[in-house]
């Protein structure tokens, strides 16, 4: 049983692949973060931006097998051909995703990307991997395609991360967890500036934005 709590068409906003469209299957459940307000505080990772409880969002639900799954996802690729491409989120999509959701995408046609807080192992046959470290969670995946470190986190300064392998570095500001979707606010903003001066002086690191959150779509 897969539980989703919402999946969308939209632009990959974020890292290597922002501005490529993709559909989103947000999964349920988090292994970092109850996704309860009353918890935030005593959570391994604090600063998260999203709702990943219950199925009840739009096109969530339960899906008994990978191939409902893997076909109510196709079903949301809006065109006939192009080269459709699942992104995998929540919550934490590892505690879900396995071999046979991913073979069931593969035979759907869909490319599958994962955006992962690299705290479990990752099953065989992803196309796209995004580690994003969280401070205080160790990281059990040793080679990606990118890294996305949320910046600044406390005691989770980038050189920590370096060590991950991978085709790319990005750091990418810390918004506020109840910040509009739209606009840049002022925490944002002064983010925005530390991870950019950080860049700056460390080239390894590019600055990606929340692209989606700047052009107000999902
Ligand atoms: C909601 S998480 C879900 C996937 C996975 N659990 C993870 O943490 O990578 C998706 C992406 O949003 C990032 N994110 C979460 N809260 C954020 C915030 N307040 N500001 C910027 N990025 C944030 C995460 O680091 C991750 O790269
Ligand atoms: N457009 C868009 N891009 C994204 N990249 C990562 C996201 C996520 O929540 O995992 C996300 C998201 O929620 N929307
Ligand atoms: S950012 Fe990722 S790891 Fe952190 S609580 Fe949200 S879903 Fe979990
Ligand atoms: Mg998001």
């Amino acid at each position: 049983m897969y539980r989703v709590k919402e999946a969308f068409y939209t632009l990959q906003g974020e890292g290597a692949q922002a501005g490529r469209a993709a559909v989103f299957c947000r999964f349920s459940k988090c292994n970092l973060w109850t996704g309860r307000e009353k918890d935030r505080a005593g959570a391994v990772c604090n600063f998260c931006d999203t709702d990943f409880v219950g199925t009840d969002g739009q096109n969530g639900g339960r899906f008994e097998t990978a191939e409902a799954l893997a076909l109510h996802i196709r079903g949301l690729w809006p065109h006939a051909g192009g080269r459709p491409y699942v992104v995998c989120t929540g919550g934490e999509p590892l505690l879900q995703l396995d071999g046979a959701l991913i073979d069931a995408f593969h035979r759907q046609g869909l490319e599958v990307g994962v955006e992962t807080n690299g705290t479990l192992p990752a099953p065989e046959g992803i196309d796209w991997l995004c580690v994003s470290p969280k401070a205080d969670a160790e990281v059990v995946i040793r080679r990606c395609d990118e890294v996305k470190l949320v910046y600044p986190q406390p005691l989770a300064l980038p050189e920590r991360f370096l060590s991950i392998s991978a085709q790319h570095y990005f750091l990418s500001p810390m918004a506020s967890p109840s910040a509009p979707a739209s606009g840049q606010d002022e925490i944002k903003q002064s983010n925005t500036r530390l991870a950019t001066d950080y860049c700056l002086a460390h080239p390894q690191w590019r600055l990606t934005l929340q692209m989606h959150k700047i052009v107000g779509i999902d």
